[in-house]
């Protein structure tokens, strides 16, 4: 380990209780590290406390064991339904880790034995932690039914679950009034109110309402990997901290540079190599299996993480990427869509498995496991997508090389997106180029000389073969692909990651897209060069069953339907063919004909107005011009007759008669 340690824990100014320091020698901890030394005395001290070290520098002891001492020292004995500290964590994966390593101390205290009766078994004169987080397991209901059974003093969970023990239904029973300390564990992420924390709105309010809850005379604990002065400032502010302590573990490392060596600060661990890759959108997917296998043969890694932007692109490649990578590898996955008991099955399948070389572990994940998760011997992190929030990259970065362990990360960066590697330079969070990894027995080629690889139609075709075997791939796939764009667009470095500039045909490749997919981001996507897969929609089907019924009859009822429709609109074509053929001069002479009998009728109406009885004219008054052709017709044969009647009679003159009607 080359972290720079502190003094042994004999040294602290106030001396630690006795079982507690037996319990940290046995975790194998001989030396503080630097945080531990410096926010231990003051949290122990009454102090307020806002600490900023780098990931992995052992920030959780140094809450732990104050908080443990705190509580020890206290005056007054709690009663049952009181709670004394209260730590609170971003993800509940965090949350469970951080009750572990309490639940280790106090269940190595020693046990109280009652000296009245000897018989009796002893007991444990601090009660064990309660953890507060989402379960299939644990109701809010059943976790007030654990705390009254077990009395716990000190509660560790996340925001929600806190907020529904403090201000739920339990809100009568708890009692937080004689609360000794409070500790935010990654408290930018809670606290902050920038830009891209506006969509963790609800989570702050609920912090909020708790801090509102608590009592103003406890002492409060900031802790982050990434508190900048501002954040420190606001966040003082909002979480009530009365003139705290402020500490900031500054990481130096050494960099030769013009002739010298120069000494640099840093906010990512001395023993993390943190590289960068540019490459082609194709390509991404050809370099990740490329630095998994890399790493493997060259640094005998065995265990990897790798990030991507969601947790739908974590399904899918959870699903294609098998047939790219070196045989023997496991995969596990973890995003926060994933039921509470599947994610603690993946994080435990992971961190438990016992992986080599030749069969190494790969977590794919999301921000979900971003921060604060202690994997000891995580030997690479790769960022397949970098972060959209530029904060989370060292905490990314920080799943390796923790505690004085080296360790190495990749980030894969688009040719276009390079200028992220300045962006994080000024952030003190250097990034060193490593270059393109080519197949086996292949030259590296200076960037400038480098064409696409010729890997790329090989790995799409892989890909492609794969997403074949089962339409829900397909599906998947081209969900991921939606999500990927919709998270890109919310990059919080709008100015380097810019969706109008994504090769979407390079990129649809490297997800093994079948057909690109239409979404209003993509309307203006150059989609030259692109070639969808020969597949046969019809037959492509569901591996399952239910789901391929479904898809089978949803296409029967579509292809009646388009049926209907093409005869509809057949029938309409004909009868406009029929139209158009009818000749001009025909058409001309009909509409002449129609006028010539319009103002026949109209004069015949007018005459018979004149001549003819009351009778007639009732009738003929019903009828107006509005009335179709054929009622008029009706009309004037019965006119015509009636008037012909009369002619024979000699009621009217044939002159009359011929002079309405004509000689027709
Ligand atoms: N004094 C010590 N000596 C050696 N190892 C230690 C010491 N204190 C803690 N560790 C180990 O260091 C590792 C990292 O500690 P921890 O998880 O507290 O880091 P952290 O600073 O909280 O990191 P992050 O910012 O990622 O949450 C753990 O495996 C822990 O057991």
């Amino acid at each position: 380990m080359s972290t720079a340690f502190a003094g042994p824990w004999s040294s602290l100014p106030e001396p630690l209780t006795p079982w507690i320091l037996d319990v940290i020698e046995s975790m194998g901890h001989t030396r503080m590290t630097p945080v531990q030394a410096s926010t231990i005395p003051l949290f122990m001290k009454h102090k307020d406390v806002v600490v900023e070290a780098v990931t992995g520098s052992g920030k959780t002891l140094a809450f732990v064991i104050p908080v443990l001492e705190k509580l020890i020292r206290r005056e007054k004995k709690p009663r049952k339904t009181d709670i004394g500290a209260l730590i609170i964590s971003p993800t509940r994966e965090l949350a469970t880790q951080t009750h572990s390593i309490f639940s280790a101390f106090l269940s190595a205290q020693p046990l109280l034995q009652n000296h009245q009766n000897s018989d009796e078994t002893p007991t444990p004169e601090y009660p064990s932690p309660l953890l507060l987080v989402s379960s299939n397991q644990s109701s809010p209901a059943q976790d007030l039914e654990r705390f009254l059974s077990s009395g716990s003093d000190i509660i560790i969970g996340t925001p929600g679950r806190i907020e529904e023990f403090l201000l739920g239904k339990g809100r009568s029973v708890v009692n937080a009034k004689d609360l000794e300390v409070l500790v935010l564990d990654e408290a930018d992420r809670h606290l902050s109110l920038t830009m891209s924390r506006l969509l963790d709105l609800g989570f702050q309010v609920t912090l909020s309402k708790i801090l509102n809850h608590l009592p103003k005379q406890r002492r409060t604990g900031l802790f982050s990997a990434t508190m900048t002065d501002a954040d420190a400032i606001s966040e003082l502010v909002r979480a009530g901290l009365r003139n705290p302590a402020r500490v900031v573990v500054k990481v130096q490392s050494k960099r030769s540079g013009n002739q010298k060596q120069v000494i640099e600060e840093r906010r990512i661990p001395a023993n993390l190599q943190n590289f960068y890759i540019s490459c082609q959108a194709s390509e991404k997917t050809i370099q990740l299996a490329r630095i998994i296998s890399h790493e493997v043969q060259e640094h005998e890694s065995s265990q990897f993480i790798v990030y991507f932007a969601t947790g739908a692109c974590v399904d899918h490649f959870y699903d294609i990427i098998p047939p790219v990578l070196p045989p023997g590898v496991n995969i596990h996955s973890l995003h926060g869509h994933l039921t509470p008991s599947a994610r603690t099955r993946a994080l435990t399948a992971f961190s438990t498995s016992i992986c080599t070389p030749s069969s190494p572990s790969i977590l794919l994940c999301t921000d979900v496991a971003a921060r604060g998760l202690d994997i000891p011997n995580v030997d690479v992190v790769i960022q397949y997508d970098p972060p959209t929030d530029p904060k989370v990259f060292s905490h990314r970065c920080g799943r390796t090389a923790r505690a004085g362990r080296s360790g190495r990360a990749y980030t894969l960066l688009l040719d276009r997106e390079v200028g992220f590697v300045d962006f994080m330079n000024v952030r003190r969070i250097p990034l060193q180029k490593h270059h393109y990894l080519v197949k086996e027995g292949e030259k590296d080629k200076d960037d400038d000389l480098r064409t696409e690889d010729p890997d790329s139609g090989l790995f799409l075709k892989k890909i492609r073969k794969k997403l074949l075997t089962d339409r829900s791939l397909y599906d998947q796939a081209a969900k991921a692909f939606v999500s990927f764009i919709r998270a890109y667009s919310k990059h919080e470095a709008s100015y380097i990651f810019r969706v109008k500039d994504l090769d979407i045909v390079g990129l649809a490749s490297s997800f093994g897209l079948l057909r690109l997919p239409k979404m209003p981001e993509l309307k203006d996507a150059n989609r030259n060069n692109w070639t969808d897969a020969d597949v046969d929609w019809s037959s492509y089907a569901y591996v399952d069953k239910v789901q391929e019924a479904k898809r089978v009859a949803a296409l029967a009822a579509k292809s009646t339907e388009q049926s209907e429709k093409e005869q509809e609109q057949r029938r309409a074509q004909r009868a406009e063919q029929k139209n158009a053929n009818v000749p001009w001069s025909s058409k001309i002479k009909k509409q002449e004909e129609r006028e010539v009998r319009k103002e026949k009728k109209k004069r015949k109406r007018q005459w018979l107005k004149a001549q003819a009885p009351s009778g007639d004219a009732q009738i003929d008054s019903k009828c107006t011009e509005e009335e179709d052709d054929d009622d008029d017709d009706w009309l004037e044969i019965a006119r015509e007759e009636r008037m012909a009647k009369k002619m024979r009679k000699g009621e009217i003159s044939k002159k009359t008669f011929n002079a309405e009607f004509g000689d027709l």
